[in-house]
């Protein structure tokens, strides 16, 4: 594959083509904006020159509700040989697809399990792929070289591909990605008019946990839409789960030791079932859930400091396989917190002190 078309150069479709452009390959980028193509192409996402013929793959990146309408237009002008796209449900485009009576032959549709909480070419990152699933659904009608394009794109992304069919898919992302999307919804709609005192107070955790609540409202409804059901199922089995917990907790309140006992056993379930539930979340690039250490840096507020910090602890030879930045209210610093191997947490507190870092045991 050498020649891609990119159809929506949004968060999505601009950091597929940074990493295709990394790859060598020539992509040539569209959108309905104008502005969010030229702003891709400024990144160095590729060219909004059109292509001279068809390229090898279109990839449509555009909001689920559009990618039937799209796609047709894309294949009625021949823009490529085969096409895909990108969006976060399957089985609706698909049928979309099918109704407006697309080439399905020569398309695949497909869904990176990579995304931000911000929309826009601005958000993009080259690497936003590395290590993730990458959903490919085909159907009796995909032919071999179509699955092959998609194919050749995910592993050109660094991602896993993942074959399955469309219903399977959108069942499954409703459990791990519209649900939870819902839920940190629910949590920081708790904050809007909350004490200001209160929210000051905010740490890690609730920023851990509300982090996906500042995504773009439309583009969910447009998610939501087209998997309501299966989600709506999810979310009464958690309002189930909520009521046990209240009742719990209710008892945890009692005057009588049996009833606090009761609470309390109560409690510690949900608790170890989430215990059980995290600890199968699969670790980078699918591996068997892995347990890293956190090293804590204090971090002057200044420029170029993280560049330094992360610039020494890559010459160390240490892996960071995750990062957490917590601001301080109060002062210009901040706390970077490093997810390492447990292996290399002795070697980096000392080097870091060594270094003159201020390192703190979390
Ligand atoms: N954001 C995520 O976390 C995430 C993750 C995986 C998949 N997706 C899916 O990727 C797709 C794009 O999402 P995004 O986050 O990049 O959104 P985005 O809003 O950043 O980008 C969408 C782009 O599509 C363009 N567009 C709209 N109509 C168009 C048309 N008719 N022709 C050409 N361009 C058009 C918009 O101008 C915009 O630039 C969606 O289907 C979404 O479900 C999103
Ligand atoms: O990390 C995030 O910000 C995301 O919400 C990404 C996420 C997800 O739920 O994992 C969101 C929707 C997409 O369809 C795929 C990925």
């Amino acid at each position: 594959m050498r020649t891609v078309a990119v159809v929506g150069t949004g968060l999505i479709g601009t950091s597929l083509a940074l990493a295709l452009v990394r790859r060598g390959l020539t992509v040539h980028l569209e959108d309905a904006d104008p502005d969010a193509a030229r702003t891709a192409a400024s990144l160095g996402a590729g060219t909004t020159d059109p292509a001279d013929g068809p390229v090898d793959l279109a990839v449509v990146a555009v909001p689920p509700a559009l990618v039937g309408r799209v796609l047709a237009d894309c294949q009625r002008r021949g823009l490529a040989h085969r096409y895909t796209d990108v969006a976060s449900v399957k089985a609706g485009p698909r049928a979309d697809v099918t109704a407006l009576g697309c080439d399905t032959t020569h398309y695949i549709g497909s869904h990176p399990m990579a995304g931000r909480e911000r929309t826009g070419p601005l958000a993009a990152r080259a690497d936003l792929f590395e290590g993730r699933p990458w959903v490919l659904t085909p159907t009796a009608d995909t032919d071999t070289e179509t699955l092959n394009a998609a194919l050749e794109m995910v592993a050109l992304c660094g991602a896993m591909p993942i074959v399955m069919d469309a219903g399977a898919h959108d069942r499954a992302v409703a459990l791990v990605s519209h649900a939870p999307q819902l839920l940190s919804s629910l949590v920081a709609a708790r904050l809007e008019h909350a004490d200001e005192t209160a929210v000051r107070l905010a740490g890690q955790g609730v920023r851990d946990v509300t982090r996906i609540a500042g995504s773009n409202p439309a583009m969910w409804v447009d998610i939501l839409s087209a998997n309501a059901g299966v989600v709506a199922d999810i979310l009464d089995e958690l309002a189930a789960d909520l009521g046990e917990t209240v009742t719990a907790l209710r008892a945890l309140e009692a005057a009588d030791e049996a009833g606090r006992r009761s609470g309390a056993a109560g409690i510690e379930a949900v608790l170890r079932r989430g215990n059980n539930g995290q600890a199968r979340i699969p670790g980078k690039h699918g591996a068997p859930p892995t347990r890293y250490e956190t090293v804590a840096v204090v971090l002057g507020d200044q420029p170029g400091e993280l560049g330094r910090l992360f610039g020494e602890v890559g010459a160390l030879g240490v892996n960071i396989e995750d990062v957490a930045i917590e601001h301080s209210t109060a002062q210009q610093v901040g706390f970077v917190q490093l997810s390492v191997a447990p292996s290399a947490v002795a070697r980096l507190n000392t080097a870091l002190r060594e270094h003159g870092w201020s390192v703190r045991s979390v």
